[in-house]
């Protein structure tokens, strides 16, 4: 496990820019390295923004975007194109925009997906992607994992005191979540920790708690799942000012 590096950025723009910078240049150097790349991507306000930030600039060209995964770290569990599904912000962002090969972009089943209204079936059928993908090992090495962070100390549908916490398995349903929707799905924390890199997003006064305890080297990752997002190789916590205004 790694600890976290903090990086700080002025305002929630300047830190967009910034992680949209920063993950070019990742998703650039391990497709030189290995010839293809996996990013999993987070929902909510920060983590939208990147994307957008990404698509705005020039340099989204250095990615061979026909050679890269896009994964999901947690989904709302809702019809396809429902707005406020993860998939549906992160395609109207960037995906939209790019050439990126259908086949490799792993949205997580919908509502009216193949499994109707069962999500521990849907959870299944994203895990059995995951474990297909992989070849070794129940999910791939993802190269960047991004993280929104809840003013609850959220990460993913990880949500504080919730069985999910303690799932072994990749992929769970997520019943009863605080903050609306209810039904979701989301990686757990052994699928979190398989990423190369973790980077966990955020800005903003409200999220400034959730960020310090995420820090805090005694941290609780049931009370504050944010705290237990940490990558294989790298970690870091990409703040704006008001965000890491505890620290
Ligand atoms: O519900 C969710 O919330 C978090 C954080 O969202 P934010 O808008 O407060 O930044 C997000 O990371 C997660 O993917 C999403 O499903």
């Amino acid at each position: 496990m790694t600890s976290p590096q903090v990086l700080v950025h002025r305002d929630q723009g300047l830190l967009a820019d910034a992680a949209a910078a920063r993950l070019v240049t990742r998703i650039a150097d391990a497709q030189a390295a290995r010839g293809s790349a996996s990013v999993v991507l987070t929902g909510g306000g920060v983590g939208t923004a990147v994307l957008a930030a990404l698509a705005a600039t020039g340099a989204r060209d250095a990615i061979d975007w026909s050679r890269l995964d896009v994964w999901w770290g947690d989904e709302r569990f809702l019809p396809a194109g429902d707005p406020e599904r993860n998939e549906t912000g992160a395609r109207a962002a960037l995906l939209d925009h790019l050439p990126a090969d259908p086949a490799r972009v792993h949205a997580m089943p919908a509502l009216d997906g193949p499994d109707g209204d069962d999500p521990e079936a849907a959870a299944e059928r994203y895990a059995a992607e995951l474990r297909a993908a992989a070849g070794e090992g129940p999910v791939p090495s993802f190269d960047v994992l991004m993280l929104g962070v809840g003013p609850d100390a959220h990460v993913a549908s990880l949500f504080p005191g919730m069985p999910a916490l303690h799932d072994e398995r990749p992929v769970v349903a997520v019943h009863g979540a605080p903050k609306p929707p209810p039904t979701r799905l989301s990686l757990t924390f052994p699928s979190l920790r398989a990423a190369g890199e973790v980077w966990v997003l955020a800005a903003g006064e409200s999220k400034a708690k959730a960020v310090q305890l995420g820090l805090a080297p005694d941290a609780d990752r049931v009370q504050a799942p944010v705290s237990g997002a940490r990558g294989r190789h790298r970690t870091l916590f990409l703040l704006d000012r008001a965000a890491a205004s505890g620290l």
